[in-house]
Order: structure tokens, then sequence, then C-alpha cells
């Protein structure tokens, strides 16, 4: 089935991070790199006064693991790159949120899907719909049709920095 990940980084190296990841992501069986958006400079929304801007980026796949084994994966990956997990929506070198896994719908709070904010978050839906112009969030609509009744939350594009497939 069809996964979408959504990658943010507001701490360190953000590019190097963000390529990082997407090379351990794949490291392992089980999830096959589809493509990756280009990349994103975002203003940070919600968290404590004073962040810097994020690097924003998706990444489509295709897996054959549980959403809950895929969490783990996206997890141990931000633990990887030297994610601390401190207050909500604080700085971070890196993090992985699960926008959708196929069809799951899931509403516990340890994991839920899809992502209950990506219908809101520009930093979302522009890299998105720009992978994917027909793509919808279950449940909530066209990604482009979100996308136009949102502010655009300072989102943009990043042209010199592309993101490579997994090695
Ligand atoms: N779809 C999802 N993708 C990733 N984590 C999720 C999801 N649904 C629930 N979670 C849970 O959210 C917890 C907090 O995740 P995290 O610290 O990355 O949140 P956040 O990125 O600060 O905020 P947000 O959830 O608004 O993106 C995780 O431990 C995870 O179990
Ligand atoms: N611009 C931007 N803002 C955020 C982001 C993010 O990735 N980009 N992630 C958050 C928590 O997941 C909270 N705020």
């Amino acid at each position: 089935m069809k996964v979408v990940l959504a990658l943010g980084s507001n701490l360190g190296p953000r590019f190097q991070t963000l390529q990082g990841a997407v090379d351990t992501l794949f490291d392992a069986p089980g999830l096959e790199f589809v493509q990756a958006s280009p990349v994103y400079e975002t203003d940070p929304v919600g968290g404590p006064a004073g962040q810097k801007p994020y690097l924003n980026a998706i990444v489509i796949a295709e897996t054959t693991l549980q959403p809950r084994t895929l969490l783990e994966r996206a997890q141990s990956v931000e633990n990887a790159f030297g994610r601390v997990r401190a207050e909500r929506w604080g700085p971070r070198t890196l993090d992985i949120d699960l926008i959708v896994v196929g069809d799951t719908v899931c509403e516990e709070p340890e994991l839920t899907l899809p992502h209950p904010l990506a219908h809101e978050r520009a930093f979302v839906l522009v890299p998105w719909s720009k992978a994917d112009p027909d793509a919808v969030v279950p449940g909530r609509g066209r990604v482009a049709e979100l996308l136009a009744g949102i502010d655009q939350q300072g989102v943009r594009l990043r042209d010199d920095l592309k993101l490579q497939r997994p090695d």
C-alpha cells in the first residue's frame, strides 16, 4: 500500500538531515521509495516563539509493513538523527510524521491516521500536492482544494535543494 511521510527539520544541518533520513528509512526491507517532493523552507507553525524556519518535504513510498511498524521505523530514524523530545512543537533536528498509510483509519494517541493536522498544514500540503497533484486526504478531500482554503504559512520553494533517491 501507499505511504505518505512528512519530513521536517529546523535544527542543525537541516538538508543533510533530511537526505540522511531518506537514506536511512529505506535501508531496511518492507519500504520502497517512490518519490520525494521538492524541498520547502517554511515558517514554524505553533510552538515557542523565536524558532528557526523549517525545511519540509514529503516522501511517497510503497510498503508491506503494518502502520505501527512504520511508526517505529520513523521514530528510530528520528532518534538516530538526534531528535530530543522536549516541548510540544519545539525545535527538532528531525520530525517524521505518517500522513497516510493506504486507507488505514486509526484514532489512537500513539498513531492517528490520516494525520489529524495534515489537512490544515501548508508545510505538508504544498510539497505533497507538488509531488502528487491528485492526492487526497481520506475523509478530508483533495489536497489541492484543502490548500486553496488555508493560509500558505510562508511556505517557499528551495529549488537549490533536491532530495536524491536513497542509495
Ligand atoms: N500519524 C502520526 N505520525 C507520527 N506520530 C504520530 C501520528 N499519530 C500519532 N502520533 C504520535 O505522536 C507522538 C508525538 O509525536 P511528535 O513528537 O513527532 O509530535 P509533533 O511532531 O511535535 O506534533 P504533531 O503531532 O502535531 O506533528 C508520537 O510519539 C506518536 O506516537
Ligand atoms: N513549518 C513547520 N512548522 C511545524 C512543523 C514543521 O514540520 N514545519 N512541525 C511541527 C510539529 O510536527 C510544528 N510546526
